[in-house]
């Protein structure tokens, strides 16, 4: 104080000499320099404060921005107050920026104040809410079924409360298509408020995934960091199994609780956690009586908000400035962390009810995410009784093909894809990586024990039935996306190695692996809607980014692909995406493939326990197959596209179109010289879709007498040959 009194002297002594002795405007200048300097203290003052320890006050948290509930009488129906937000990027950025000013600048490493968490204490608040009014939604995902039945319970519970809405249920895998239009985008309805009916599973399943989303959601930068704050509230009920899984009972469930609030959810009821083995109903009608009981009465409750999983760690982590590096700014926000040792699950684990579900319906699971199949096909081509479309087009006979994928994990959940419920989704691959030559090997075997088990069935061909026992072709299609397996080129090369030709399939969600995939005898994309909304209706992508994924993949087909021989697939689901062909007619124009597969849907279940909400009326009669494939010509045509409708096989409702090079004097070359492409592959030259083409058999051209059928097969038609047999008994 007293130094400053001294400059203050000794500075009006020369300002006085500098004014040629006039006190007039030494003192306005003087004047003007107080005030500068006292509103300067003022800033410096205020970015200084202490808090109670005497430590410097840290910035604003994320966690200060509040809804401040002791101002809020919701019974009065008035809206919640709400304090700015502060942001939290800015909050680090601004620190960032004060300390650079007197920091030596290191490249990548800033030096920041470790952003400090209130005790839970300081933001314990109360509120008079009452949720009579509110808009319920219980979201449940099961496996097992018993989630599924104890959500029920809890929707037959709510709707007796008589509240003023019906509550809604949805099953999370089926009835969400996007998680971002619950938990990024809350519906604009009043007094929301979100129960979730969840199993724990150590193995990997559909919770996995929704975690994961959750966890995005608090990583993205992109979004609002807290947009569950717009919920009246939350509750979740864990089911598990204590007995079996004692250090991860429930753990699931626990996570889902801790990552709603951190995205800014207000929970209304304790989490609970149910064992099925020890009391299970009786918890669980508890828990709901509690939960119904906290709806419907008008004592206040207590509210935390926004905490994080990561509290253990905050509550030891020091306010001292800390080194932070700039990459981990974000981390250093983040929601989740205690449960973030990163855990590499396998993708189908042997005690899986995934597992389960897949060999019941006839699945051999390979290692830990591949799988293969026989088709009935197959089993009709070793009786004599006919091939696939695949024969009629390309020449492929069906005891000689295996059908199998190496990743039963997919990024769609298509509306007519026959995996469903249990099946593992990703958008990024996050399991355990089995090698090629183990899932090779693995595939064969699954595939010639099946084959065996034919050698009892009546009318099976020994001739067939011997050749079965050497694959000449894989179709990479099965089930699951095949491309999302790390080491696709290799695997591939396993079966060029073995001769095995590679039909590749896949789904158009994943450009990346695409460009980098190696030479494969026929690549197969699905393009299963004309636009961008109907695409989301039917194959209810995963990826956000969904229409733009597909728009990518097609130029990759139509440059760095263009070598190969591609194949546009297009599965017809009446009432979802038979309605225009101009769209397709564009994306034909952009990906220029050498042929057009158009086949319609084929019923799998109804919507009941399987998640496929397709029914009968969505699948199409043939003649409706026929009619949408000559509209669709006819517009390529227009655009002076040089397609022709080539082949067709009425017996499994498909047709193809093709490039009009495929024409050579009037007859088409659509099916495949094998040896021919096994040859040029080990020759090492450059080829193209037209050097290893072969004649199309007359009998499989559209339009032709046996529409696909070949004539040396024996045509099996079961209702015919079961009135036969009945009429053999009466006699
Ligand atoms: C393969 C497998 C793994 C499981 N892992 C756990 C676990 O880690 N923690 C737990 O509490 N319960 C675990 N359980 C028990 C299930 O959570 C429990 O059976 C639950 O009721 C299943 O619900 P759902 O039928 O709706 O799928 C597991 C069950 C199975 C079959
Ligand atoms: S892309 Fe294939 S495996 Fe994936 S959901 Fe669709 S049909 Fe099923």
């Amino acid at each position: 104080m007293a130094g400053s009194t001294i400059a203050v002297g000794a500075g009006c002594a020369v300002l006085y000499l500098l004014n040629g002795g006039r006190w007039s405007v030494t003192l306005l200048i003087l004047l003007a320099f107080i005030f500068i300097s006292s509103s300067q203290s003022e800033v410096s003052s205020e970015s200084h404060k202490t808090n109670e320890t005497g430590k410097p006050k840290s910035p604003p948290q994320p966690d200060e921005l509040a809804m401040d509930f002791t101002t809020v009488d919701f019974a009065a129906k008035t809206k919640p107050t709400f304090r700015k937000a502060p942001d939290a990027t800015k909050v680090v950025t601004e620190g960032a920026v004060s300390l650079k000013k007197s920091a030596k600048r290191v490249p990548k490493v800033i030096k920041a104040t470790r952003p400090v968490r209130k005790s839970a204490k300081e933001i314990l608040t109360k509120s008079h809410e009452t949720l009579v009014n509110s808009n319920i939604i219980i979201f449940y995902t099961s496996l097992t079924g018993a989630s599924e039945r104890t959500a029920r319970r809890l929707y037959e519970h709510i709707t007796s409360l008589g509240l003023t809405n019906k509550p809604q249920i949805l099953n999370l895998d089926e009835d969400v298509d996007d998680l971002d239009d619950y938990f990024v985008n809350v519906p604009k309805k009043d007094q929301l408020v979100y129960i979730l009916v969840l199993p724990s599973y150590e193995t990997d399943s559909p919770i996995d995934y929704f975690l994961d989303t959750l966890q995005e959601t608090a990583n993205d930068f992109r979004v609002d960091k807290y947009p569950l704050k717009k919920l009246a509230g939350f509750a979740v009920l864990g089911l598990g199994d204590s007995e079996s899984w004692p250090e991860k009972f429930c753990y699931q469930a626990q996570i889902a609780d801790k990552r709603l609030s951190a995205l800014g959810g207000r929970r209304i009821f304790p989490v609970g956690t149910v064992c099925i083995k020890t009391g299970g109903e009786l918890k669980v009608d508890e828990w709901i009586r509690g939960l119904g009981e906290s709806i419907t009465d008008d004592e206040p409750f207590v509210f935390q908000e926004m905490e994080s999983d990561d509290e253990d760690e905050d509550s030891n982590a020091s306010s001292e400035d800390t080194l932070i590096d700039v990459e981990d700014i974000t981390k250093g926000f983040n929601v989740a962390s205690s449960d973030e040792k990163i855990e590499i699950k396998q993708m189908v684990a042997k005690d899986s009810p995934t597992y389960k579900s897949l060999t019941k319906q006839g699945y051999t699971v390979v290692g830990s995410h591949s799988g293969v199949k026989i088709c009935r096909w197959t089993k009709s081509a070793l009786r004599g009784r006919g091939s696939c479309y695949k024969f009629a087009f390309y020449g492929i006979r069906s005891h000689l093909c295996m059908e199998t994928t190496p990743s039963l994990s997919c990024s769609n959940k298509c509306v007519f894809c026959w995996r469903h419920g249990t099946n593992p989704v990703g958008t990024t691959w996050r399991w355990q990586v089995d090698e090629p030559d183990v899932i090779l090997k693995g595939a064969l075997e699954g595939h010639y024990k099946k084959i065996k088990q034919m050698r009892g069935v009546p009318g099976v061909d020994s001739d067939r039935f011997n050749e079965a026992f050497t694959v000449r072709h894989c179709a990479l299609s099965l089930v699951g996306e095949p491309i999302f397996y790390p080491h696709i080129n290799e695997f591939v090369g396993m079966l060029h190695a073995k001769h095995i030709s590679s039909f590749l399939v896949c789904n158009a969600q994943h450009p990346d692996q695409l460009k980098a995939l190696n030479k494969v005898t026929q690549l197969y994309v699905s393009i299963d809607a004309a636009n961008k909304n109907e695409l989301k209706r039917v194959d209810r992508p995963l990826y956000k980014d969904y229409w733009d994924r597909l728009q990518k993949c097609l130029e990759i087909l139509s440059t760095t692909q263009l070598h190969q021989r591609t194949v546009f697939r297009l599965t017809l689901v009446k009432g979802f995406n038979m309605g225009e062909v101009e769209g397709y007619a564009d994306m034909v124009e952009k990906g220029l493939p050498s042929l057009i597969e158009i086949k319609g849907a084929t019923f799998c279940g109804s919507s009941s326990g399987n998640g496929n909400p397709l029914t009968m009326q969505n699948i199409p009669f043939y003649e409706e197959c026929q009619n949408f494939v000559r509209a669709l010509n006819k517009e390529v045509n227009s655009r002076g596209l040089e397609y022709d409708i080539a082949a067709e096989h009425a017996h499994s409702c498909c047709i193809l179109i093709a490039q009009k090079k495929f024409q050579r004097e009037g007859k088409w070359y659509t099916h495949i010289d094998y040896k021919r492409f096994f040859e040029l592959l080990e020759s090492g030259e450059e080829f193209t879709d037209m050097d290893y083409i072969a004649p199309t058999p007359e009998w499989a051209y559209w339009g032709s007498e046996q529409a696909g059928f070949n004539p040396q097969d024996q045509r099996f038609n079961r209702k015919e040959e079961k009135l036969k047999r009945k009429l053999a008994m009466e006699v």
